[in-house]
């Protein structure tokens, strides 16, 4: 099965580019301030208009109120809501568009009790836990931890680069892997040799199938 590539906390469009033409699937583009991979509304607007057919576009949210959402949505034409703070099911609902909930991971139980309370998301990606950030932290978390079981499409997601992620799909099998940090050469800055190498180690995964 192919596994899917979403590259996250995009900002400039050399990086829509050269994340496309490597062949990600999906960008993400993060609407939290307090990120140094915000990118503002106007700013994301030019850059998702630039994407070209079948790349889909993933707005991060932390905590949002609806107001800020919706006036997000009104300007960037978004396929895909990423939440990764406390938000309850039904607000993660309530703006007529997919998304997907991230979850931090201590355990197993962090993603079984995910996977039963956000059963409407269009899945569920699982991330580092740290006790400051809400994620894009560069860390890896224990793959062990994941169910086999997974009511909901599984993204990978923390403290994914090309040295480690072939055999974090191999290990995991997850239906995407997200990336943020490994393939940057500064924060919100990517690098193209790094999303290149990203990507082909994932596919060289699903070519063993
Ligand atoms: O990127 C951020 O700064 C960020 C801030 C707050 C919540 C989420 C954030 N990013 C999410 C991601 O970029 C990824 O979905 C994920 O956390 C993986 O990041 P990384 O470990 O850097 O690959």
């Amino acid at each position: 099965m192919k596994t899917r590539v979403k590259i996250c906390g995009i900002t400039r469009k050399q990086d829509v580019v050269n994340a496309t033409r490597a062949g990600a699937d999906a960008l993400g583009f993060v609407f939290y301030e307090p990120s140094p991979r915000y990118v503002a509304p106007t700013a994301a607007k030019a850059l998702v208009r630039s994407l070209p057919p079948f790349v889909s576009a993933t707005g991060l949210f932390v905590n949002p109120d609806a107001e800020y959402v919706r006036e997000v949505l009104s300007q960037v034409p978004l396929d895909m809501l990423q939440f990764h703070g406390d938000e309850s099911p039904e607000f993660c609902n309530s703006f007529g568009v997919r998304w997907i909930k991230a979850v931090r991971v201590r355990q197993s139980s962090d993603i079984e009790n995910a996977f039963r309370n956000y059963g409407n998301a269009s899945g569920l990606l699982v991330d580092a836990w740290d006790p400051d950030k809400y994620g894009g932290t560069g860390q890896a978390f224990n793959w062990s931890l994941i169910p086999e079981a997974r009511p909901l499409p599984l993204i990978l997601a923390g403290g994914l680069a090309s040295d480690n992620v072939f055999r974090a799909v191999a290990e995991v099998r997850p239906w995407a892997v997200d990336v943020s940090g490994g393939v940057e050469s500064s924060k919100g800055i990517k690098d193209v040799q790094k999303i290149t190498d990203f990507i082909n180690e994932v596919h060289r995964v699903d070519e063993t199938d």
